[in-house]
């Protein structure tokens, strides 16, 4: 039995899904995913077992240390491009690994190598993106759980003056599904005043 995310006589799968008919985009949030005792100590034990690394991305030909730490992690074959660097994975930790079974069960989908990103505080960040590099395939779905302290997470359409936000607690998860990664823009904007510490994975399909 999962000794973090599920409790004896609790199911995750009751638990109530909310589901936003944004244009171009399958979405859904499930505010509380694990209890806060199970996300906090995940947290916990993920901060501080990863080999967690601020590694350089490529920007304008010269590289950039990215304003957070990261560890991509998953089958060995899931070999993962963006920026102008190529990362292979870490072997799988298994907590990440028995998440990432309960997250495709849960949703669904299957989901086979994970980002992990740790931010420090509310410097930390992740600027205007995509999850749509060429092996993540046509239209993927991307599941992400988010670990400790609230942060907000934005969407802005590519084409459209819309943009939408949510604060993602300890515990929730995320699923961006249909034309998401094609038609919208996604960012952890900073948040000065924030000191704590959030961890977020974010579950991923590479073919083999
Ligand atoms: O930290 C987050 O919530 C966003 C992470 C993200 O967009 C990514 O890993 O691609
Ligand atoms: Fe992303």
């Amino acid at each position: 039995m999962s000794i973090l995310t599920r409790q004896p006589g609790s199911d995750n799968r009751q638990k109530a899904a909310e589901h936003f008919s944004v244009p171009n985009a399958d979405i859904q949030l499930w505010p509380d995913w694990l209890p806060r005792s199970n996300s906090d100590a995940l947290q916990q034990q993920l901060e501080h077992q990863l080999r967690w690394a601020q590694d350089s991305i490529m920007m304008f030909g010269k590289p950039v240390k990215i304003p957070r730490q990261q560890v991509w992690m998953g089958e060995p074959h899931c070999q993962y491009r963006y920026s102008g660097m190529t990362f292979s994975p870490q072997p799988w930790h298994p907590l990440v690994k028995q998440l990432t079974e309960e997250i495709s069960d849960f949703t669904g989908y299957h989901f086979n190598c994970v980002l992990l990103n740790l931010y420090q505080n509310g410097q930390q960040h992740m600027g205007w993106h995509a999850d749509n590099e060429r092996e993540l395939g046509i239209d993927p779905v991307i599941a992400s759980l988010s670990l400790g302290s609230t942060r907000r997470f934005e969407l802005k359409h590519r084409h459209q003056p819309w943009q939408l936000a949510w604060d993602l607690p300890s515990g929730s998860l995320l699923l961006m599904a249909g034309a998401c990664q094609l038609h919208w823009l996604h960012r952890l904007p900073k948040q000065s005043r924030i000191t704590q510490s959030r961890v977020n994975l974010t579950f991923r399909y590479i073919a083999a």
